[in-house]
């Protein structure tokens, strides 16, 4: 049985008064056992949410792969752990795109966390041009392979994939089941070759890409995907906890 997650992903977003009302609606809300709901928030507000969860796990949205030293601006993986942190999102996107992490660096942050007993939220997922052309697998193909190189095959069940579509990033445009299940099952696939079918078979794979109430059951229901990483939706606390349920009714 793999583990069902619910994720939200604050990116950027939010100040203490909003950390304040989400925690105080997180903390009185009623999670299902079956799913597990992660919150990330800026790295500036991890310790104040860690210290007020009591519903949720916490997770970072970027990390170092380093232990510590000369590395300005930068959090490693044992001050994640000290502040708290169980989950660490990996080769967002946003990173990849904006900030020109590659996917040897996101190897090493991904290997890093899994060495500290963090677990690493690995995404990946293709640009609207990469699913036009038709290439888009080979594309995911490669994050994964590349992104999990640098563990022992044992370990990979260690890490929770997240595919996350660009084109459905904030856009409002989901993808559709379907077309989400697709690749799913191509990523569970390139596991399965690289690790075989009993590591593949216990990874959790979440999708993202403008997650809402109204999406999240008939997603979370496909065989391949097993809960969600969410972005705006997570800033709205109904709309969350409404998400988490969805993921509870399919559990
Ligand atoms: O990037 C995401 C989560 O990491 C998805 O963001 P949205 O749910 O806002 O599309």
């Amino acid at each position: 049985m793999r583990d069902l997650i619910v994720a939200g992903n604050w990116k950027m977003n939010g100040n203490r008064q909003f950390i304040d009302e989400m925690m105080s609606g997180l903390n009185k809300a009623i999670f299902s056992e079956s799913v597990k709901v992660v919150v990330c928030p800026p790295s500036v507000y991890l310790l104040d949410v860690s210290q007020k969860a009591k519903t949720v796990k916490v997770g970072a949205q970027n990390m170092y792969f380093e232990d510590g030293g000369a590395f300005t601006g930068e959090l490693s993986p044992s001050m994640l752990i000290d502040v708290g942190c169980s989950y660490v999102v990996v080769g967002h996107s946003e990173r990849r795109e904006i900030f020109a992490e590659e996917d040897v660096l996101v190897a090493k942050k991904v290997s890093a966390a899994v060495r500290h007993c963090l677990t690493p939220i690995l995404c990946v997922g293709e640009s609207l041009e990469h699913r036009n052309s038709g290439q888009f697998f080979d594309v995911i193909a490669r994050q994964v392979k590349i992104g999990l190189s640098l563990l022992n095959a044992e370990n990979f069940a260690d890490v929770v994939v997240a595919y996350e579509p660009i084109w459905a990033i904030g856009t409002g445009q989901t993808a559709s089941p379907a077309q989400a299940q697709e690749v799913h099952e191509l990523i569970r696939k390139v596991i399965t070759e690289l690790a075989g079918e009993n590591v593949s078979e216990r990874i959790s794979i979440l999708y993202g890409g403008s997650v809402n109430a109204a999406s999240a059951q008939e997603l979370f229901s496909q065989p391949d995907i097993d809960g969600g990483l969410v972005g705006g939706a997570s800033l709205k606390i109904d709309e969350f906890i409404a998400i988490c349920s969805a993921a509870a009714e399919v559990a």
